[in-house]
């Protein structure tokens, strides 16, 4: 397993966050990160990238705790794209995605070649190369996160972790996106709230509901008009799609 975590707690003050959470996640496939709104997948998502420490529990990357993974280890490996992920600076947007490469580089090395080409694929990736001189604070909020995410890639993580990255996003980006996710290899978790995209586009799915795991497995498996209305209060139909199926929300 690519990324493993065991009884996960998470506590703030007397409230427990992330309750007694495991998962483990095979390399190279995409888990998408289910759940109401409060119900955790944030806070999950940054015990896994290593930002916060479990109050118990345990979490491994092939294998070796992170606990015992240095900082700079960490940081080369996992890349996070937080919601609301702010850059006040004002910076070109060349720049801001060129930060991505600051855990790979030493104080002694200057700007490689290997930099130069994240970089460019990163841009390229999510559609931005003809804005990499713009300056970043006259960029919309989709542009924004298209960058956010184009950093995370350049960093050339081997588990990304995504907190509702296509929030802001136009539907062709949304869709790019989640594509591009699907298709780049490498293990990640994908906190969603669109549920025929977590469909379309995970290869596995985990419902948080309250802090608790709720339901794990394939799209099918897990997507059911019964966990719907347990889990998000909605009723709704399934119909058949060339994907798999589509839910149909009623009225
Ligand atoms: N640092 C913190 N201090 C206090 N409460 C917190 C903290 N972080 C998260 N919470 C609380 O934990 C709960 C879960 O928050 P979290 O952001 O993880 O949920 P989420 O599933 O990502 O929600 P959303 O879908 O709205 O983004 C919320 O009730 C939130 O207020």
């Amino acid at each position: 397993m690519s990324i493993q975590a065991e009884n996960l707690i998470w506590r703030v003050g007397r409230k427990t966050i992330v309750d007694n959470v495991s998962l483990s996640i095979k390399p190279g496939t995409v888990l998408g990160l289910l759940g109401p709104n409060g119900s955790g997948k944030s806070s999950l998502l940054r015990l896994l990238a290593g930002l916060r420490r479990p109050a118990t529990g345990r979490i491994t990357l092939e294998g070796r705790d992170i606990a015992s993974i240095s900082r700079r280890d960490l940081a080369q490996r996992v890349a996070l794209v937080q919601q609301h992920a702010a850059t006040e600076i004002n910076m070109a947007v060349e720049d801001v995605v060129r930060l991505g490469r600051t855990p790979h580089r030493s104080p002694l090395a200057g700007w490689t070649q290997l930099d130069s080409h994240a970089v460019d694929t990163a841009l390229q990736q999510v559609g931005m190369t003809d804005f990499r001189h713009v300056s970043w604070q006259s960029l919309s909020g989709g542009e924004r996160q298209r960058v956010h995410i184009a950093r995370a890639l350049a960093q050339q993580p081997r588990e990304l972790f995504l907190d509702e990255p296509t929030n802001h996003l136009d539907i062709q980006h949304q869709l790019g996106l989640l594509r591009l996710i699907a298709r780049l290899g490498l293990t990640s978790i994908v906190a969603l709230h669109d549920l025929n995209h977590a469909a379309m586009f995970c290869d596995y799915l985990l419902v948080l509901n309250h802090g608790k795991v709720v339901a794990t497995g394939t799209p099918a498996e897990v997507l059911t008009p019964e966990l719907l209305k347990q889990v998000f209060q909605v009723e709704c139909d399934f119909a058949p799609h060339e994907d798999g199926f589509h839910i149909l929300f009623k009225k």
